[in-house]
């Protein structure tokens, strides 16, 4: 069964039709990647599944249950997690009590400040564990932002360009993270602009564009599509 499953989506803002029938599946220990150019409806699309914005139409079904009107906090209890374009920290706090306060809301919320001791070592973040995030570099900001969705112990996590801001050697070790956590049995999906790792760490690949999906497939396949090609062309 898929873990995260996405059928006939609509969103008009006005006459704008954001998302026109979009249909999508994550599978568990798979990185799923959802590339498209600027306005296609990516971001709209994580809104949609986790509960931030009410589809007009269309289902979202996470392992089999049908979510679509259940709230945000409801669709974490049932193990999706995800990050934000712009950056959604709590500043205030440090990067540590970033995690502990996502941990606390998982399943395991004895073994919080264990999980959370680990999961900054995992990510490289224990020398800036007492840090505020507000003084960290965008890059290092986002890897708290997965880091705090991680402490969720998500079964699917959304990212939403989490390596916007990273250099090269930064993007390797992040690809490397993310096929680690699918051989974990997470449902990943991935909203990337860098096409190199989309392209090197995705199992499957949905494009989207002006709100439809307009090709499917492994990574060689997609990056190779007729259709893809000029929607990307028609964005420059
Ligand atoms: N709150 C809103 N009100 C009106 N229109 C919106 C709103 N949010 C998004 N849109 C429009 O919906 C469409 C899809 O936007 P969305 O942000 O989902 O695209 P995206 O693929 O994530 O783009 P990007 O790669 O630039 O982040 C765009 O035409 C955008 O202008």
């Amino acid at each position: 069964m898929a873990s995260l499953q996405v059928s006939g989506v609509t969103v008009a803002f006005g006459g704008n039709r954001a998302l026109d029938g979009v249909g999508l599946t994550a599978e568990s220990g798979h990185v799923t990647g959802l590339i498209g150019p600027n306005g296609a409806g990516k971001s709209t699309l994580f809104d949609v599944v986790s509960g931030l914005r009410r589809p007009s139409s269309g289902r979202v079904f996470l392992d089999g249950r049908d979510v679509t009107r259940s709230r945000p906090a409801g669709r974490s209890r049932h193990g999706l997690a995800r990050t934000f374009q712009r950056l959604e920290l709590f500043g205030r706090l440090s990067v540590r009590d970033n995690l502990l306060v996502a941990a606390e809301l998982g399943p395991d919320r004895r073994r919080a400040a264990a999980l959370v001791d680990a999961l900054l070592t995992r990510l490289g973040l224990t020398a800036i564990a007492d840090s505020s995030p507000d003084s960290l570099p965008t890059g290092v900001g986002r890897l708290v932002e997965v880091g705090r969705a991680l402490a969720m112990r998500p079964k699917v996590l959304l990212l939403d360009e989490p390596a916007a801001g990273q250099d090269g050697e930064e993007t390797e070790r992040f690809a490397a993270l993310l096929r680690a956590l699918a051989d974990e049995g997470t449902a990943v999906v991935l909203v990337e602009h860098d096409m190199g790792l989309v392209m090197s760490v995705c199992d499957q690949v949905y494009v989207l564009d002006l709100g439809k999906v307009i090709a499917v497939g492994p990574p060689d396949l997609v990056r190779h599509d007729e259709t893809v090609l000029a929607a990307y062309l028609g964005d420059a």
